[in-house]
């Protein structure tokens, strides 16, 4: 994983104000594919904000998001999920009263149809959402759920649903808001295990609050506060990092 790749999504002075706050600050980002990318922060350090604004949910207040040397700054949610971006988010956005492959479906059919109506009157043919679906479902690990109703998996399996949905839109950015919240042991295991998988064929962007799975799953470590990037490196580096040990580490060791 050598920096002399060309990145993926390049992010030049990424700036967003709220009002007198400036709640991401100027950040200079480069995901390349094959990696995981950790971005770690206090609460209220800016991550959210530039996740939703890789995504394209929230615009820029300046600066620049570069997907494969096409500037995609200004544009839409739905067309930079076409381009490639492809996101998860905290909250679930499953529906509970669907099965798994149909939860898995709706996320392929929405992403290739421009017009969200469209949805419906092309499910019952949409052969390649399916297909799109199953393959997804395959690569998070829940074939075997494929007919279960989605409100009745664990905690654990609706988080990988949520990341199979991703796949289903065959993004080459994966942008993961903690993928681990609320997650047991065994469950954390899965998911590391899926997120080390999914860094071939895709650069993945990881928001995440457990220290210890960023610390084993990430290639590089991008650590954020008060809305700037103050390093990126690889952990063993970070780990050592001299003002990520007080601006960051420090307050969580004694937290
Ligand atoms: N819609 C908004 N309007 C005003 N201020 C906002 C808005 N969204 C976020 N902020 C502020 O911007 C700053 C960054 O918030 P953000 O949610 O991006 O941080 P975070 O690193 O994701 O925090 P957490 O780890 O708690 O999720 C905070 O001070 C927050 O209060």
């Amino acid at each position: 994983m050598t920096d002399a790749r060309t990145p993926k999504l390049s992010v030049r002075g990424l700036t967003r104000r709220f009002g007198g706050l400036i709640a991401v600050n100027n950040v200079d980002l480069d995901l390349r594919d094959g990696e995981v990318h950790a971005v770690i922060g206090t609460n209220g350090a800016g991550k959210s904000t530039l996740i939703n604004m890789l995504s394209g949910e929230m615009p820029a207040s300046s600066g620049t998001i570069t997907l494969k040397g096409k500037d995609v700054t200004h544009m839409p949610q739905p067309r930079r999920s076409r381009a490639g971006i492809g996101r998860s988010y905290q909250r679930t956005t499953i529906f509970p009263e669907f099965t798994v492959l149909e939860n898995c479906r709706l996320a392929a059919q929405a992403q290739s149809h421009s017009r969200p109506w469209h949805i419906w009157q092309a499910s019952s043919h949409c052969a390649s959402s399916l297909e799109r679906a199953r393959i997804a479902l395959g690569r998070a690990g829940l074939g075997v759920h494929a007919n279960t109703h989605a409100g009745s998996l664990s905690h654990g399996a609706k988080r990988q649903l949520e990341v199979a949905m991703c796949l289903a839109t065959q993004p080459q950015v994966l942008l993961l808001d903690e993928p681990l919240a609320g997650m047991g042991s065994e469950e954390t295991e899965r998911m590391l295990g899926l997120l080390g998988e999914l860094r071939s064929g895709h650069a993945v962007l990881l928001v995440e609050h457990d220290m210890d799975a960023v610390f084993r799953i990430a290639d590089r470590i991008t650590v954020m506060v008060n809305g700037s990037v103050v390093a990126t490196d690889t952990p063993d580096q970070i780990r050592v990092n001299p003002v990520v040990r007080t601006a960051y580490l420090g307050e969580e060791q004694h937290g």
